[in-house]
């Protein structure tokens, strides 16, 4: 499925270019115009009407229109109308009838344009043989080409597909890149002999094979399972649960990521996050492939003995499966799922492998009892912090998006309010920043004074896990407010879910930098609205890598058996008291009587580092080095604001390193 995924983007991509063929057109537009190629895939995919119009429109509009000027003017001019249909149309009916009534504005240019638009619709939606017929494109896509377009929301792209989109055109730009460093420049060397330029010239083909071959490898899902297994639930009758592991790169192992529980997990789900785990892990050279697993289940629905025993359950499926063990594959937790889990299943797994001594290694996010590191359970909050922290004291970056330096005097909104948005909220309040409003699942609260989160998360563990009726801040009303992602900001947090900003809401966004805590939470064609209103997205691949990284750590001090600092603690206090002695001594035998103390700020510190001191200032490092090669990337590749694709493209290019030097089998 992956391979002829990638198979249409090129048959696509290759459509593009033959459309442009005809048409004398600057590079930058040709490259926009390679997109819209590409992204009639996306509107096959997803039936997107809102998608079909714009795609169909700008692209046929390029190759029935010869002239340069107005090719580009015809584009720029579908790209209008799409924005006029965003938020009003949304199935075909709509768009025919939207169509209709443009049409018969008056306005004699537009109601010719409209026509043309009209016509190259009906060409592709009836005919499919202009300029397509030249090409041997894939049987899918003749099938969807000359199918009629279905009915779908607007912006609903599959996760996975969502996912690829985003890898995949990062992959073209990074791939065009090293063919390009590779091509031969032959014809300068009079001296070569034509056996020797021959000689060469394979020698360049070869390596463009072993390119290609490499990118095409390093997109698709490795290994996948779906198991369903049977579990006794309280009242004795007997339930069967559906889980998945995905493992979608084995260029470093262990695979590593983790695993949620929730009612609409299924294959395609958890494959798109064990891709974002390879990218994430690459971002932040934390020396894992990517994996996820879920269960499909809604936990609030079962008991906590009965959870336990789902856990152990499918643990016993992973390890049977060798999709389990902490050279192979280590789960960690995810949505709905924490400490409590990941202590099932570490047991469950020891219980199974009893001789082997890395048995703990098997999962992380463990609780300290059980082998745990302190400070995983806050580190994807923290790392989201000091990523948007890089960030937001960025003075190009804040130039680019309108705003000033660092966080004192700074709003924010946080979408979700479980382990992510909790503790990125705090850090961020910590800074000084103003939270005005959290979004949950079940209602919203806004204070534009500010939200006390720590109060606010007592009053949560009080009240049965939800924050609605918290007193000091008011409930607002998203059905004559608006949703209250949408509120004025200066910073958004995405610490909830997948796909929450999509095309039809994201030019309904008026944060200036959204933090991606959460994984997946906005769709390709939403990032590209932000991206071109000069809002910056910190990409989830980078920003929610902080779980993880600290994930790392853990399994590091499992195969160590030992904590952190405990080697340390006690050598280095005293070696600290030594150097305070050995001044004041100095001082006495110079006749100066003068006792030597330790500041109170160096009383604090005078022992070693705690475990703690490592895991954070290991993960702000991280965090820092990652991010700072990102806006490295982004300028060598010239990608202004569009980070995302930047984090991609460092990640990729880590990952195809090490595929081209390890060689194949
Ligand atoms: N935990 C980790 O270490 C990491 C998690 N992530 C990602 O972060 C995101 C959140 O995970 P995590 O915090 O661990 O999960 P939690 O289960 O702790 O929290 C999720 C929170 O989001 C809320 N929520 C769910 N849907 C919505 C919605 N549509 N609007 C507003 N709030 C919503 C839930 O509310 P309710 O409880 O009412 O349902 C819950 O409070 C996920 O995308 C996850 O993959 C990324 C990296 C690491
Ligand atoms: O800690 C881990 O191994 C993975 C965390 C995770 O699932 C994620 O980053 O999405």
């Amino acid at each position: 499925m992956e391979s002829s995924f990638r198979e249409h983007r090129r048959d696509l991509r290759q459509v593009a270019l033959v459309i442009l063929d005809g048409v004398e057109i600057n590079a930058k537009n040709k490259q926009e115009s390679i997109k819209t190629g590409v992204g009639i895939l996306d509107l096959i995919e997803n039936h997107s009407i809102i998608g079909l119009a714009r795609e169909h429109i700008g692209t046929w509009a390029q190759c029935v229109t010869k002239e340069t000027a107005k090719a580009v003017e015809e584009l720029s001019f579908a790209k209008k109308m799409y924005n006029l249909m965003v938020g009003k149309v949304s199935n075909f009916v709509q768009l025919e009838s939207f169509i209709k009534k443009e049409a018969s504005s008056g306005n004699k240019k537009v109601e010719k344009k409209i026509q043309r638009g009209i016509l190259n619709y009906s060409l592709i939606d009836t005919n499919n043989n202009h300029i397509f017929k030249k090409m041997s494109l894939s049987n899918t896509i003749k099938r969807a080409l000359s199918a009629s377009p279905k009915v779908l929301a607007a912006d609903n792209p599959k996760f996975y597909a969502m996912v690829l989109d985003f890898t995949q055109s990062s992959a073209d730009i990074l791939e065009k890149e090293l063919l390009k460093q590779n091509e031969l420049k032959i014809g300068h060397d009079l001296q070569m002999r034509e056996d020797q330029v021959k000689a060469m010239e394979r020698t360049v083909d070869q390596k463009k094979k072993t390119i290609e071959g490499i990118f095409d490898f390093m997109l698709p899902c490795k290994s996948i399972i779906e198991t369903n297994f049977r579990v006794r639930m309280d009242d004795g009758s007997h339930k069967v649960f559906s889980g998945y592991r995905a493992q979608h790169s084995h260029h470093r192992l262990p695979t590593k990521g983790g695993m949620r529980y929730a009612p609409d997990v299924d294959m395609d789900e958890v494959k798109a996050l064990a891709a974002l785990m390879t990218w994430k892990c690459a971002a932040c050279d934390v020396p894992f492939g990517g994996g996820k697993a879920g269960i499909t289940l809604d936990s609030k629905a079962y008991s906590v003995a009965e959870l336990e025993r789902i856990t152990r359950a499918f643990a016993q499926q992973l390890n049977k499966h060798g999709f389990l063990g902490p050279a192979v594959d280590v789960p960690a937790p995810d949505m709905y799922t924490g400490e409590r889990e990941m202590a099932w299943m570490a047991n469950e797994y020891q219980r199974l492998n009893p001789t082997d001594l890395n048995a703990p290694a098997c999962v992380t996010g463990k609780p300290i009892s059980q082998g745990g590191v302190h400070g995983r359970v806050s580190a994807t909050g923290r790392g989201v912090f000091h990523g948007t922290d890089l960030f937001i004291n960025n003075q190009k970056y804040c130039d680019m998006i309108g705003l000033t330096t660092g966080w004192e005097g700074k709003t924010f909104v946080m979408q979700g309010f479980g382990n992510v948005g909790f503790h990125s909220a705090r850090y961020f309040a910590r800074k000084g920043a103003k939270c005005i409003g959290i979004s949950e699942y079940n209602g919203d609260l806004f204070n534009e004074n500010g939200i006390d989160i720590l109060d606010l998360e007592d009053y949560k563990l009080k009240n049965g896990g939800s924050i609605v009726g918290y007193p000091g801040a008011r409930a607002w009303n998203a059905e004559t407010e608006g949703p209250l992602i949408e509120a004025e900001c200066d910073i958004l947090g995405v610490c909830a879910k997948e796909k929450v900003i999509t095309a039809d809401n994201a030019h309904k966004i008026k944060a200036k930098i959204l933090s991606e805590g959460a994984n997946g939470p906005i769709t390709p064609k939403g990032h590209e609205i932000l991206v071109k209103n000069n809002q910056l997205v910190i990409p989830d691949l980078y920003l929610n890598a902080g779980g993880v990284t600290v994930s790392y750590f853990e399994w590091l001090k499992n195969l160590n058996h030992v904590s952190y600092g405990r080697l340390t603690w006690q050598f280095t206090e005293d070696q600290n008291r030594a150097i305070l002695g050995s001044v004041a001594q100095s001082l006495a035998a110079a006749g100066q009587n003068i006792p030597i103390n330790a500041s109170e700020e160096l009383e604090k510190s005078i022992h070693g580092a705690s475990e703690k001191d490592i895991v954070h200032s290991g993960l702000a490092f991280t965090m820092k080095r990652a991010g700072l090669k990102i806006m490295e990337t982004a300028d060598e590749f010239n990608l202004g604001l569009d980070v995302r694709t930047a984090a991609y493209i460092s990640s990729l290019r880590k990952v195809y390193e090490v595929y081209s030097q390890a060689g194949f089998n």
